[in-house]
């Protein structure tokens, strides 16, 4: 038997389709939602994610803008832009794309951002607002997951998630979205002793860890659901995951598949995000 695969490309579509009408909705009334992406040296990667943002932003009717900055741009510069960004009325929802250059503070950076325009969800008032279960805008790519899990009606109150990787953006707070859900959360990291035990009892593997591989067939508890979150850019130039999918599809229920799984729908939680955004400040 051989797991069912969530195409979160195709999920995402359909995400976009209807958030289309609701900004045309929004814009009748004379509101646009607007994202301005700020990108700081000319790493390839994050300027082929800003490109999709921008893609994905036009298809939906959200406006949306680049701020291109030199490597060499200072911390201090950048922190007056975000200011500037904060006091636009024009400006819904604002990203700065990590990773910063070295010599730039990203958590300084993260914590000068507009509370009410963290469209990413990094700022710590809107993670307290997420730990404490209340209203406010979720990091994308834990929301993108937990909707990938919901729109296949895969169970979470009750089971046991183990969630591979601890970073602030990704591992921390896809585990508390989880317990949010009722989830039994389990955390694993690189000091983990004996990773395997852990992840052989999930119902649920989260894999957000960046390596290749990491994760094969032995791993798996059969039937569990399999989520990978890692982008990994083989030297050939294609894209892979953290599991060995052909391995991991033989043993789990569900699959997520890198290109077309969760990549995708980070960027739409990202455009849910603006929206809300903007009907939070302009409505
Ligand atoms: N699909 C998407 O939308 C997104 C994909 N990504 C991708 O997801 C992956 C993870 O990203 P991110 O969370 O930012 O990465 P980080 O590099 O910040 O975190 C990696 C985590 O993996 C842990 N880890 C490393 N090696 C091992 C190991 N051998 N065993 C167990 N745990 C290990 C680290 O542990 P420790 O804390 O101890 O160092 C760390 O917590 C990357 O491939 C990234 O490109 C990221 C964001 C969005
Ligand atoms: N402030 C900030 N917010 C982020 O959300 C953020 C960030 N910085 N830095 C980098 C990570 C990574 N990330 C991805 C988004 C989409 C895809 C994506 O769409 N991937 C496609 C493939 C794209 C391709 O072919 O290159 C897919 O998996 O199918 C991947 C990765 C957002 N991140």
């Amino acid at each position: 038997m051989s797991a069912e695969i969530i195409n979160g490309k195709e999920l995402a579509q359909q995400l976009k389709d209807n958030m289309k009408n609701e900004v045309t909705e929004l814009r009748d009334k004379g509101i646009t939602p607007h994202l301005t992406v700020v990108l700081i040296g000319d790493n390839p990667a994050s300027k082929s994610y800003v490109k999709g943002k921008k893609k994905a932003s036009a298809e939906t009717g959200i406006s949306s803008d680049i701020i291109e900055l030199p490597d060499s741009t200072s911390e201090e510069k950048l922190l007056q832009l975000i200011s500037e960004l904060n006091n636009d009325p024009e400006v819904d929802g604002i990203l700065v794309q990590l990773p910063l250059p070295e010599h730039i503070a990203e958590q300084k950076v993260i914590e000068y951002i507009d509370p009410g325009k963290d469209v990413d969800g990094f700022h710590p008032v809107n993670i307290g607002r997420m730990m404490t279960g209340k209203d406010t805008f979720l990091p994308c790519t834990p929301f993108g997951i937990v909707t990938m899990l919901k729109s296949k009606n895969i169970a979470i109150s009750g089971q046991h998630v183990v969630v591979i990787g601890r970073s602030n953006i990704v591992g921390k707070p896809v585990g508390q979205l989880l317990l949010n859900e009722n989830a039994t959360v389990t955390y694993c990291h690189s000091k983990t002793k004996g990773l395997k035990q852990f992840t052989k009892m999930a119902d649920i593997l989260i894999v957000a860890v960046g390596i290749p591989g990491a994760i094969g067939a032995d791993h798996i508890k059969p039937g569990a659901a399999i989520i990978d979150v890692g982008i990994n850019r083989l030297a050939d130039g294609s894209l892979t995951g953290d599991v060995d999918f052909e391995e991991a599809k033989e043993v789990a229920s569900y699959i997520t598949p890198v290109p077309k799984g969760v990549g995708p729908m980070t960027i739409t939680m990202l455009l849910q995000n603006t929206i809300k955004a903007a009907k939070g400040r302009k409505a």
